[in-house]
């Protein structure tokens, strides 16, 4: 089996329950970036002997939270090494607004992902897009990079929709099977 981490940043604990859900998919290790920008005792070294690396924040002022980009900024040390090359990589984010500019959060984790010399993995997801769609629909705001999930800016983490974090469930399972193929 593959060894899969989930290292993510959270400031309200929205982020933290998509987060939750997608290493509950993967049966993943969580790894929390802390409200000043670093890992828990031990983080780095669990990133390392992992298969494969999930990044998710939220999505603040169009791109992920400074606490993320400062873990982000960290990494070149194993870039350095290239101690994360040929890893599988992927990555989810959350925020207010239905678009929000959520994908800019997404494309910034692919662009890191492939400096590292890693591969993406999307969500592989068919859309909800008709005129019957609803917020508890799988990949109803149709986004594919990755895992995005809305909460409106007056929800608790508590209030944030079935269908998202189905989404995110189903999308740690999809990084898990992908690791296994790739580790074989
Ligand atoms: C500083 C800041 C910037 C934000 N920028 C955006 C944004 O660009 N797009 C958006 O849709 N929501 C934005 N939001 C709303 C958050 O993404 C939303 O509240 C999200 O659920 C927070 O996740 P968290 O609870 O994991 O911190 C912003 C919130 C804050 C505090």
């Amino acid at each position: 089996m593959a060894t899969i981490a989930v290292v993510y940043h959270s400031g309200y604990g929205h982020t933290q329950r998509q987060a939750q859900a997608v290493a509950q998919g993967a049966d993943a290790h969580l790894i929390a970036i802390d409200a000043d920008g670093n890992l828990p005792e031990g983080g780095w070294e669990q990133l390392a002997a992992s298969d494969a690396i999930v990044f998710g924040s939220p999505t603040y002022m169009g791109g992920p939270s400074w606490q993320f980009k400062k873990f982000a900024d960290a990494t070149s040390k194993p870039w350095f090494a290239q101690a994360w090359k040929d890893k599988l990589f992927a990555g989810f984010t959350n925020s207010a607004s239905t678009v929000g500019d959520k994908t800019a959060t997404l494309n910034y984790f692919i662009t890191l992902a492939l400096q590292h010399g890693g591969l993406w993995v999307g969500n592989g997801m068919m859309p909800s897009n008709t005129k019957a769609a609803t917020r508890d629909d799988l990949n109803w705001i149709g986004v594919w990079s990755g895992a995005a999930s809305v909460s409106p800016s007056d929800a608790s983490p508590a209030e944030m929709f079935e269908g998202d974090l189905n989404l995110a469930r189903r999308f740690g399972e999809r990084v898990a099977q992908a690791a296994a193929r790739w580790k074989r």
